[in-house]
C-alpha cells in the first residue's frame, strides 16, 4: 500500500449548541490543521499515488467554502452540529466527489482541533 499526505489549515467560527458541549455552546473560533492521506494499493502509470500538486489543489478546493466562515450560517451545516468529526466528513466527502473517476484511491482526513486533540475520517467504500 502506498500513501501520499498533504496538509493545509482553515480558520472557522462556530458554536455547538447543545449542553453536551459545555462552554463550546458559545460562538468561538478555531484554526483547524487538516492533513489528508491518499492511498493506493498499486502506483498509477506515472508511478505515483496522486500528483502532489493535484492533491494540494483538491484540498484547497475542499477547504475554500469553509475559509473564514461562521459554520452556524453555512448551508451545508444547517441543522447539524459542526463538530470536528463532521467537518472531517465534509472534507472527505468533497474530496471523494472530486476523485469520483479514481475510486481506487483511498481517502483519510485527519483534522487537528487543538494541540491535544485530533479526529480522523476515512471515506467509506474506497480502499
Ligand atoms: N468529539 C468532539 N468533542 C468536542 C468537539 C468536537 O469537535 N468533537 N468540539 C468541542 C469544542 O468545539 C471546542 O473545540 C472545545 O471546547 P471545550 O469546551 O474546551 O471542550 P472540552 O471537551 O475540551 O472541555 P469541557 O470540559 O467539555 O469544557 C468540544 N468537544
Amino acid at each position: 500500500m502506498f500513501s501520499l499526505s498533504v496538509n493545509d489549515h482553515v480558520m472557522i467560527a462556530h458554536s455547538l449548541p447543545h449542553e453536551f458541549f459545555g462552554p463550546a455552546q458559545a460562538l468561538h473560533g478555531a484554526t483547524l490543521a487538516v492533513e489528508v492521506t491518499f492511498t493506493r494499493e498499486e502506483l498509477d502509470e506515472h508511478r505515483v499515488v496522486l500528483d502532489i500538486g493535484e492533491a494540494l489543489a483538491l484540498l484547497d478546493e475542499a477547504l475554500t467554502p469553509l475559509r473564514y466562515t461562521n459554520l452556524d450560517e453555512h448551508p451545508d451545516f444547517a441543522g447539524r452540529l459542526s463538530t470536528s468529526e463532521a467537518i472531517a466528513e465534509y472534507i472527505g466527502t468533497d474530496l471523494s466527489t472530486s476523485l469520483a473517476d479514481r475510486p481506487e484511491i483511498g481517502i483519510t482526513v485527519h483534522l487537528r482541533e487543538n494541540p491535544r486533540a485530533a479526529v480522523s475520517y476515512t471515506v467509506a467504500n474506497r480502499p
